[in-house]
């Protein structure tokens, strides 16, 4: 795979002196999905407006497919498709119309039967000769989509594409993403939504304060941060945990029907076993025990609060 994003110590300060990036440096390889979390005010925006040539950097370098995005804008920005948090359509225009002349305003002549294409897989096609204004709100978000595929881009970034969506949206939108990384699109989304990004991302990046705190492979990430907790539900609540299960470190959950016991994936000894035989030992009756395994939120949540702390 080649590097089709590069990014190299980039730092945006705003007018009022904020640093809303301090040196971010990032390659993203051609035809991969990269999610970006960060709370609010992490610099998900700037970074995604910086390299899209809406802000403008304060220092650094960023080439998208070795164009530098300041020097050789056109170019760079040919290859970009951007689906913004905010909706700004011109309210007048029909759908089809907004979706043609975003294809015209990157030099690119018209294919009807493309945009045919994206109208219909967007649901839009009935809606084509309708004005902008006359569209509800997720139907707009679906013309921002149309509109950043239309000049048919090499890397697509997606701003909170599913804040406030319906499900329905959420799925298009999802299958949509799925058939462009065939084709091999690049897609860079940031999304509140771990657990999608948990589904959909090849790599993970977690920004905070304007740092990227880490980029890594999500299975990766997953494998090494995880830990995986058991269940164990009780046939009898309990008030407290027993003495002899005291050196587990185990969390008594709610009403006392069941504890939760964390161990690391990687230890040599899980010590499921033992912890078993002394459930039986104290005189315990299971009801039922169930694993499962860290999610990324709670790998994101440690992650920025140890950042934080
Ligand atoms: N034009 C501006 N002038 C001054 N500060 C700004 C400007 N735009 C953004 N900021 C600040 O920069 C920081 C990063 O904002 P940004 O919108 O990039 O965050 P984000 O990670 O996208 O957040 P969210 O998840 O809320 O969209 C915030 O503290 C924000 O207040």
């Amino acid at each position: 795979m080649s590097t089709i994003l590069s990014i190299k110590d980039l730092r945006k300060s705003y007018a009022d002196g904020f640093e809303a990036l301090k040196g971010v440096t990032l390659d993203i390889e051609e035809g991969e999905i990269l999610a970006l979390l960060g709370p609010n005010g992490a610099g998900k925006t700037t970074m995604i407006s910086t390299i899209c040539g809406i802000t403008m950097p304060t220092s650094g370098q960023v080439t998208v497919g070795g164009h530098d995005i300041l020097n050789d804008y056109r170019a760079a920005r040919r290859m970009i498709g951007l689906v913004p948090q905010e909706i700004a359509l011109e309210p007048f225009e029909k759908v089809i119309n907004t979706v043609r002349l975003s294809r015209g305003l990157f030099g690119l002549g018209r294919d009807d039967a493309r945009i045919e294409d994206i109208l219909r897989k967007l649901s839009l096609w009935d809606k084509r000769r309708n004005a902008v204004k006359e569209l509800s709100g997720g139907m707009k978000r679906r013309v921002l989509i149309a509109k950043a595929l239309a000049h048919e881009p090499r890397i697509l970034f997606l701003d909170e594409p599913t804040a406030g969506v319906d499900v329905e949206l959420r799925k298009d939108m999802w299958e949509i993403v799925r058939e462009l990384k065939a084709n091999g699109v690049t897609i860079i989304l940031t999304t509140h939504y771990i657990e999608e990004a948990e589904a959909i991302a090849d790599r993970v990046g977690v920004i905070n304060s304007g740092e990227l705190l880490l980029v890594e492979d999500k299975d990766s990430l997953m494998a090494q941060m995880g830990k995986k907790h058991i269940e164990v539900m009780l046939a009898e609540p309990v008030d407290a945990i027993p003495e002899v299960l005291r050196h587990y470190d185990l969390t008594l959950n709610g009403a006392g029907e069941s504890f939760v016991y964390s161990y690391d994936i990687h230890g040599e000894r899980t010590g499921i076993t033992s912890l078993l035989n002394d459930v039986a030992k104290a005189g315990l009756v299971l009801r039922d025990v169930q694993t499962r395994q860290s999610s990324l939120e709670e790998i994101f949540v440690n992650l920025v609060s140890g950042e934080q702390a």
